[in-house]
């Protein structure tokens, strides 16, 4: 399998809750770190770098030293409100530790179906962009209850940030998660459960290999991040899903190492 990166460029990374929080529920200080390290790497060369962070809730529940998340919505957007400040502070620390400038955006799925507010977000998305400073988006969660609401529906960051990326025209979604790809089954419920290495087509048999989050505080599971594929595949973009246990492998990733699983083109048979 060929990945096609050499035109890579502007990229969209998005983490999960699992990969920022550890299974005691505090917060993973040391992929924050590597994580802003890495990102600020990139930055530095030219590459035009976007994140979409989840873990409000997640660090809110740690700040606020609660060790369930409540089922009421607006508990959890209290939460949330909590959390995504302190979220925010941890990653302004650490980017500033790597002198990278960062910029919030919170944004809703309705935000982009309305032509006015989507120009205003994709304008400010280009403006952070040419000033080399990197934007962290996260879903509104005190407007939006897409997230939290998962017993009634899979909507997530997951989606969000392949809508973000397939707006601004970038050319690659990584998808950091506690899983390292794709596989055949729930690796979490079927022990002999097969990684793929890649997916040129999400046909039937795939879309059905894909189960829910196993994890206390992850919402999508791996159906949102199959979502988020089919919007990049459709776009004509790729997408990576691999773990984000080490952020680091962002750098693997761009370096055309075959790590995590690789949705789209297969270069070498176009070429072939
Ligand atoms: N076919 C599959 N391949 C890999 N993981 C799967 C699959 N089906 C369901 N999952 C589950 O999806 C989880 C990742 O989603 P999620 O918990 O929402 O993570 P994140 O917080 O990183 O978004 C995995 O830990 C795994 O249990
Ligand atoms: N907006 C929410 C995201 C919720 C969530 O768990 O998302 P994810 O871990 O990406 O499945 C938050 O920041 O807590």
């Amino acid at each position: 399998m060929i990945r096609s990166l050499q035109h890579c460029h502007r990229i969209v990374v998005k983490i999960g809750t699992s990969s920022l929080i550890h299974k005691n529920g505090k917060v993973n200080l040391q992929t924050i770190d590597r994580l802003a390290y890495t990102l600020a790497a990139l930055n530095n060369q030219d590459y035009e770098v976007v994140l979409v962070s989840s873990g409000a809730i997640g660090v809110g529940l740690d700040k606020m030293h609660l060790t369930e998340r409540p089922a009421a919505i607006a508990e959890q957007q209290a939460i949330a409100a909590v959390g995504q400040g302190e979220l925010l502070r941890l990653y302004i620390q650490r980017f500033s530790d790597y002198d990278t400038q960062v910029g919030q955006m919170l944004l809703t799925h309705d935000t982009f179906d309305y032509p006015v507010s989507r120009q205003h977000v994709l304008d400010t998305l280009e403006t952070l962009l040419q000033r080399s400073i990197v934007p962290i988006i996260n879903e509104n969660d005190t407007v939006a209850v897409d997230e939290m609401d998962h017993r009634t529906t899979f909507g997530d960051n997951d989606q969000l940030s392949a809508l973000v990326a397939s707006r601004i025209d970038a050319d690659l979604l990584l998808v950091l998660s506690d899983i390292d790809g794709l596989y055949d089954a729930d690796p979490h419920k079927f022990q002999n459960a097969r990684k793929l290495e890649a997916v040129t087509h999400l046909g039937q048999d795939i879309l059905q290999a894909a189960g829910g989050s196993s994890t206390r505080f992850g919402t999508g599971g791996m159906v949102t991040k199959l979502k988020a594929a089919q919007t990049m595949m459709q776009a004509g973009k790729a997408m990576v899903l691999c773990s984000g246990a080490d952020p680091r492998v962002i750098l693997r990733v761009l370096a055309g190492e075959d790590v995590g699983t690789w949705f789209g083109k297969n270069t070498a048979t176009l070429n072939a």
